[in-house]
Formats: C-alpha cells, sequence, structure tokens
C-alpha cells in the first residue's frame, strides 16, 4: 500500500512529512491504511490554522455552529455502515457493536446540544440596580488525544461539545486506528467546517507529545490510558491557566450477593467482563462471589457461559459476541498479565489462550482469593479475575482497593444493599444490577483516582469546553439613588 496524504490542516489534506506508519486488520493482518506521520512543523501549522480560525469560529452565533455540526450529524447517518465497517476492519471488534458506536456518535450531537445549553447557558439574574449575567466562553484552541478502543465515540465525545462551544481543535488518534479518523474528518470536512476550524495530525507518540507540549494549544481533552494521562498531567504542572481533561483507564469491581435470577447475574457479568473483548475502561476486572453454594452455582454457570461465547471475524454472518482484540501484541500482554497471576498465586479457572500472530484470544477466568500481593493493573483485555468471600463490607473495601476508580457495581436483590455499596464505593459509574458497561452518553462520565481529573466527559463535557464569565451590567451609566457615606458627586 503507498502511503498518501492523511494529514488535515487548515482545510488541505496535505501529506505527512514523518516517518511511514500504517495500521492493519488484527484479525488478518491485512494492511487497511499507511502514510507519512506529521512532524512537530506540521502539528505547529495546525495550531496555527486552528488559532486563526478561532475568531470568527467561536464568534459565530451558536445557531449557526450548530448547524455545521448537524449537518455533520446527517453525513454521519448516511455513511454510518462504512463508519462501521472501517471500525470493525481496524479494531476487530464485530459488526453487531460498531454499529452502536456509529449509533453513539450520532446521538452525541442532540445530547451535545442539549448539554451546552444546560450545563453552559446563559443565565441573567436581577439586582437591585441592573443584573447579574453568567455566560460561558470558548478557551480557544484545544487537542483531543483519542484511544483505540473507540476510534469514533470517544474522540467525538470531546469534539462535537469542544466545536458546539466554539473552540477549535487539533485531533490526534490513535496511531492504531488512523483510518477511522481520516473518514470521521472527510465527514467534517464535507459538513462544511471553515479551515482551520479542525485539524487532523496523525502519527505515533512523536506526534503525541509535539501537540501536548506546544505552547499554542489552550486546553487538552485526553481519553487513553492512565500512564499517558499521567505524564499528561506531569507536562501540565505549573500552566493553572490551561484545562486538562483525563479520561482514563480502570480497575473495576462488581459484587455478587443474593440474587434469585443467577442466569441474569451471569449475564450482566459477561457483558460487564468480556463485551469489546474486555477492551472497555468500565469492564468488571475482579468479581467478587460470596462463599457457599450459591457464589459455587453462579461460577459454574459462568464458566460455562464464557466457554461458549462465540468469538470470530467482524464480519462472520453469524455474528461472535467477541472479535479480535486490537493487535497481537496486546493478545500476548494479556496472557503474560495471566501468567504473572499464577505466579503470584492465582488459580486458572477457564485459561486465557492466544491464537499467536493475531489479536484473537479466549476469554479467561482466574481465581485470586489467595492472590496476597494483587497488582493494581487495569489488564485491558478479556480477564476476569475473582476473589470469594464471606463478609459483604470486606468484599467493598477490598472492592475500593485501588488507585483508580471508573466504575463499580452490585448485582443483588436486596435494595438495602444497593444502598449500602452506594454510599461506600469509590468510583465515577456506581450501577445496581446491570453490566458495568454501557454508560450512557446523557449521564456525566469520569472516574476518580487514577481514573480522571474530576472533569468527567460524555453529558458534563460541556462544562470543560467552555469557562464562565460573570458580568454585572446596566444598559447606561447611572448615577446610584443613593451614594457611599462619605462620598459626593456634583
Ligand atoms: N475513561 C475513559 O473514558 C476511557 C475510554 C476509553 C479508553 N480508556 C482507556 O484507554 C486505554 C486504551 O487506549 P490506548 O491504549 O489507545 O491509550 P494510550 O494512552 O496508549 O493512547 C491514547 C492517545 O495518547 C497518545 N499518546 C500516547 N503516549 C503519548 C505521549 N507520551 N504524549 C502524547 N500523546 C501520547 C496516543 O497516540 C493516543 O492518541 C485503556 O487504558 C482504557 O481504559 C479510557
Ligand atoms: O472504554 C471506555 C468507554 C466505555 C463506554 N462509555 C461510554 O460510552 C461513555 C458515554 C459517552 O462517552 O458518551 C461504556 O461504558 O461502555
Amino acid at each position: 500500500m503507498t502511503t498518501h496524504a492523511a494529514q488535515f490542516i487548515n482545510g488541505e489534506w496535505r501529506l505527512g512529512e514523518g516517518a511511514v506508519f500504517a495500521s492493519v486488520n488484527p484479525a488478518n493482518n491485512e494492511e487497511i491504511w499507511r502514510a507519512n506521520a506529521a512532524t512537530a512543523e506540521q502539528v505547529d501549522s495546525a495550531v496555527k490554522a486552528a488559532r486563526e480560525a478561532f475568531y470568527s469560529w467561536g464568534e459565530l452565533a451558536f445557531e449557526e455552529r450548530l448547524t455545521v455540526v448537524k449537518r455533520f450529524a446527517e453525513l454521519l447517518k448516511e455513511n454510518s455502515e462504512a463508519l462501521a465497517v472501517a471500525i470493525a476492519q481496524e479494531t476487530g471488534k464485530p459488526l453487531w457493536e460498531t454499529r452502536t458506536e456509529a449509533g453513539a456518535m450520532v446521538g452525541k450531537i442532540a445530547i451535545s446540544e442539549k448539554a451546552y445549553h444546560e450545563r453552559t447557558g446563559v443565565v441573567e439574574n436581577p439586582m437591585p440596580v441592573g443584573r447579574a449575567v453568567i455566560r460561558h466562553k470558548a478557551h480557544g484552541v484545544v487537542a483531543v488525544f483519542g484511544p483505540y478502543n473507540f476510534p469514533g465515540h470517544l474522540p467525538n465525545g470531546h469534539i462535537v461539545p469542544a466545536l458546539l462551544a466554539g473552540n477549535t481543535v487539533i485531533f490526534k488518534p490513535s496511531e492504531l486506528t488512523p483510518y477511522v479518523a481520516e473518514l470521521t474528518l472527510k465527514l467534517w470536512e464535507q459538513a462544511g467546517l471553515p479551515k482551520g476550524v479542525i485539524n487532523l495530525v496523525q502519527g505515533e507518540v512523536e506526534t503525541g507529545k509535539a501537540l501536548a507540549s506546544h505552547k499554542g494549544i489552550d486546553g487538552l481533552f485526553f481519553t487513553g490510558s492512565s500512564r499517558t494521562g499521567h505524564l499528561l498531567h506531569e507536562q501540565y504542572a505549573g500552566q493553572p491557566g490551561k484545562i486538562l481533561a483525563l479520561e482514563m483507564g480502570g480497575n473495576n469491581p462488581l459484587i455478587v450477593k443474593d440474587v434469585a435470577d443467577t442466569k441474569a447475574a451471569v449475564h450482566d457479568i459477561i457483558q460487564s467482563a468480556f463485551i469489546s473483548s474486555g477492551q472497555r475502561c468500565t469492564c468488571a476486572r475482579k468479581l467478587f462471589l460470596p462463599e457457599g453454594e450459591q457464589g459455587d452455582v453462579i461460577l459454574a454457570q459462568l464458566l460455562k457461559a464464557t466457554k461458549a461465547i462465540k468469538i470470530g471475524n467482524y464480519d462472520a454472518e453469524d455474528q461472535p459476541f467477541m472479535g479480535s482484540m486490537i493487535s497481537n501484541n496486546a493478545a500476548a500482554g494479556m496472557v503474560a498479565a495471566q501468567q504473572q497471576l499464577v505466579e503470584l498465586g492465582g488459580e486458572i479457572l477457564l485459561e486465557l489462550t492466544h491464537t499467536e500472530g493475531t489479536g484473537f484470544v479466549t476469554p479467561g477466568i482466574i481465581e485470586c482469593t489467595k492472590v496476597t500481593d494483587f497488582p493494581d493493573d487495569e489488564h485491558f483485555g478479556p480477564l476476569l479475575k475473582v476473589f470469594r468471600y464471606s463478609d459483604f463490607d470486606a468484599a467493598i473495601e477490598k472492592a475500593n482497593d485501588t488507585s483508580f476508580g471508573l466504575s463499580a457495581g452490585l448485582l443483588g436483590d436486596n435494595q438495602a444493599d444497593y444502598e449500602h455499596f452506594l454510599r461506600r464505593s469509590r468510583a465515577g459509574i456506581v450501577n445496581w444490577n446491570r453490566p458495568i458497561t454501557g454508560a450512557s452518553s446523557a449521564a456525566p462520565f469520569g472516574g476518580i483516582g487514577a481514573s480522571g481529573n474530576h472533569r468527567a466527559s460524555a453529558y458534563y463535557a460541556a462544562d470543560y469546553c467552555a469557562y464562565p464569565v460573570a458580568s454585572v451590567e446596566l444598559d447606561k451609566v447611572t448615577l446610584p439613588g443613593t451614594l457611599s457615606p462619605g462620598l459626593t458627586i456634583e
């Protein structure tokens, strides 16, 4: 495959001037996309173009910006199947799932419009003299960094609210999913965004570093691993004037207690742990099952149902539940994580196996109750660690024993247990009798601890896309009826 113009800078597709990189279908290693990365100089051109476009874009009436964004939504709808296929080819996720991702991208536009008004609208309050007005203004030029696991939906969750608020954007997608980013940018181009309002810089870590460290950006909205997020946080230390929103990983617990319908519990555990081949930030990594008969029954049913999970190519007619992981390396990393747990005292109940040379793995379940030095790492794949417990409070404490705090859940029929769990659990998403994946875009989405920096995304993305401006206003300069003591104005 030959290289092509993959950098969208100032309204033009340009050839990258950096090293060549490529993206492959992780199920069969077929090359999908190849281009040269953007250099630091090209990143600089993108930042300058975004700066130049900022005043005119930011000063348009909201309705005018919305018109362009709605045109993008229409184009997304018209092209949703092509986009779903691209996401599936590049990530390995099955089509049934990537169709929902394309649908979530369309849905994001109406939700972001509502959130813009609700979270950052204009509020006027009368004062004894004049009025107090609250408005919100765009930051300026913002960088958006995306992860590979939702290459369409998650960057879109930063880009749409950022543009609606009046910011201009430089988007740096994951180097593992450049094709999806390119297709998405072509739709923005067709939607008629003025030149420079959105720019795309593609490349590996060097391109990311050039953008993140560029002095000309006013903010950075990042979704990705906790490791990279922490690096960015360190890099932003001492720059209080810049807005940094970090959406990072998790090490998420799911507790089961007193359920009548054990099959329903097994369903919710599988949806929590193995959807997207375990490559969701919200996936359950640790399952707490009660000691005794109920826990035994659920574990036996879980093992049986997990063994039966269908795995296959994204486009198989009989759709699999799990596709390939993102890469052979990511899959090999899961085998290594499983081995590490075994060395620490874990007992494999269902082995995670890897078809070498591809991203395909089978889901694994490992009993870790006796592991004393349990590593607080996010294993970003389909490996579920099981802990048996005899005391609910001790289970909650162990569930909270992580530096992360993204999602947590309770499967149990007793409302009082849930209320107790809700009070004690430490996470930004706490669910009851529902999978802990599949969060709503109409709610805030973010974690605490190593999972985020208190700038929740989804419905609250509007908050980090603009800053509040408070004004006290009166139509004409007017002398007050009563002057302050000691003042005479004649
Ligand atoms: N909380 C959330 O909303 C959320 C959502 C999806 C994924 N995630 C997390 O994302 C991770 C998977 O995504 P990933 O592997 O693509 O993440 P990643 O951190 O490797 O990469 C994310 C982005 O950062 C860039 N990058 C990497 N190193 C950089 C550096 N030193 N400087 C600047 N940019 C750099 C990458 O090129 C990519 O664009 C998982 O940990 C998952 O939990 C979190
Ligand atoms: O991998 C991480 C995202 C998982 C996904 N979350 C969302 O879609 C949040 C909603 C939004 O951003 O609009 C999930 O919970 O499955």
